[in-house]
């Protein structure tokens, strides 16, 4: 047997991508085997230097990725971050600190290209929190109950003059990726895709052993825009007297306009059969439910946090963002990684534009990086974090003073799965 020390960590070759996945797979509790056409998708995505691997005696035994992305701030504007996924250590080697060490590399070499922050979907809440991650986005999940919502039942399309039509997924991909620049650059969390994504979440190309092609259906407005965009499958459910029973799952819905999220959403709800609708992971404070003549309606299925953020910036993270008032704030930032703390001045102007410096003298808040990225997308409350003990005001008054500043009128949002 190897001895523990010995597991090398490093950037993976591009010969060992195929022992790479199938270490990803069995950390996943996926099956380990992967078709050679899948295989070959995948390495679509390898970018040499930026998937690592843990390897003893020659068998990869974790994995971790991390890729370029834009992550939308409060104001629209975006920073450029350090996407993290498929992070796995395989059962036999878990607990050695393996995902320590591929995340102290990733990180730092993220520091050294200039990204601002580092992003990641927690698989569960507990893992990310010691490497200065924090829950910067949440999400929502409804299910409709059709028959209650006190929806007209006649419905036969928007009211608006716009129009609603299936499309198949060529249309997907010729159409998505300019709504969703639309989506992605009004929405403070939202992340950018690539063109592989378009063709992954279409079935274009084969990522996944099984793929269920959706429907998909196009809002345009009067004057013939795309406004949204939804992509949906149904269920077979029939009730003993032969009633149907369907639920309609929403896998993706993207508007950019309240009118075409409320006429998808009617048209998602007037599917004949459909009894249910899953709207997906949604905002928090999502309109679906005040589309409905009766919201409770719509009951929450989950609500969890979603995208973790970890600022390595915090010069550039703040100054990248808006403010919703004027006023100045002394932050004492600890991170006990030694990529981003320190003593910073903000200062936010009327105009709603923030200048952000080391600084020397009294602190009004002391808080880790953490908690810092669960405020700066505006989603939490220092004042809520402070009463957690998790923010301490050093001034009396500076939490309430913070949330005046980052707080923002509606949350922030990740649409996506990376
Ligand atoms: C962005 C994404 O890809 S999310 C997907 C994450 N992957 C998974 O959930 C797949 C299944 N799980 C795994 O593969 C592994 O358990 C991992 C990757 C989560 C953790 O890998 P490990 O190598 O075991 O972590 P490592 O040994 O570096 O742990 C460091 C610390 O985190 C703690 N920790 C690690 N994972 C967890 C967890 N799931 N829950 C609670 N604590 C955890 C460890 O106990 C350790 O704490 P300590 O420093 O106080 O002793």
């Amino acid at each position: 047997m190897t001895s523990r020390t010995a597991v090398d960590v490093r950037p993976i070759t591009e010969s060992e991508f195929a022992d790479w996945q199938r270490a990803l797979n069995v950390g996943f509790l996926r099956e380990p085997g992967l078709d050679q056409d899948i295989l070959d998708a995948r390495r679509a995505q390898f970018t040499p230097g930026r998937s690592l691997g843990a390897f003893d005696a020659g068998r990869c035994v974790a994995t971790f990725r991390s890729f370029a992305q834009e992550l939308t701030v409060v104001g629209g504007a975006t920073v450029p971050a350090d996407a993290v996924t498929n992070v796995t250590v395989t059962a036999t080697h878990r607990r050695r600190g393996l995902l320590t060490r591929m995340m102290a590399q990733d990180l730092t070499a993220a520091k050294e290209r200039g990204d601002v922050v580092a992003t990641l979907i927690a698989a569960e809440y507990p893992i990310y929190g010691r490497y200065g991650f924090g829950p910067a986005t949440s999400a929502t999940e409804w299910t409709v109950d059709v028959p209650r919502a006190g929806l007209d039942p006649r419905w036969a399309g928007p009211e608006d003059g716009g129009r609603i039509d299936l499309v198949d997924a060529e249309d997907v991909r010729k159409l998505g990726p300019e709504l969703h620049e639309r989506l992605r650059r009004g929405q403070p969390g939202a992340v950018s895709r690539d063109e592989l994504w378009w063709r992954i979440t279409t079935g274009a190309v084969r990522f996944h052993p099984t793929f269920h092609e959706p429907y998909y259906v196009v809002y345009r407005a009067a004057d013939g825009r795309v406004e949204g965009m939804a992509a949906y499958t149904a269920d077979d459910n029939w009730g003993d007297a032969k009633q149907p029973l369907n639920t309609a799952r929403v896998k993706w819905l993207t508007g950019v306009t309240p009118a075409a999220e409320r006429a998808l959403w009617h048209f998602l709800c007037s599917i004949d059969w459909v009894v249910k609708v899953r709207s997906g992971w949604r905002a928090p404070d999502d309109l679906l439910p005040h589309f409905l003549p009766d919201p409770r309606a719509a009951a929450v299925t989950t609500h969890a946090d979603w995208m973790w953020v970890r600022i390595l910036d915090v010069v550039r993270a703040l100054e990248a963002r808006t403010y919703g008032a004027a006023g100045e704030l002394v932050l004492e930032v600890t991170d006990r990684a030694g990529l981003a703390g320190g003593r910073f001045r903000l200062g936010a102007s009327a105009d709603g534009a923030g200048v952000c410096a080391p600084a020397a003298g009294s602190a009004d808040l002391t808080l880790d990086v953490a908690e810092l990225a669960a405020l700066w997308l505006g989603d939490e409350s220092a004042v809520r974090l402070a009463a957690l003990g998790r923010v301490r005001e050093e001034r009396a008054g500076a939490a309430r003073q913070a949330d005046a500043l980052l707080r923002t009128s509606r949350r922030p949002w990740c649409p996506d799965v990376f």
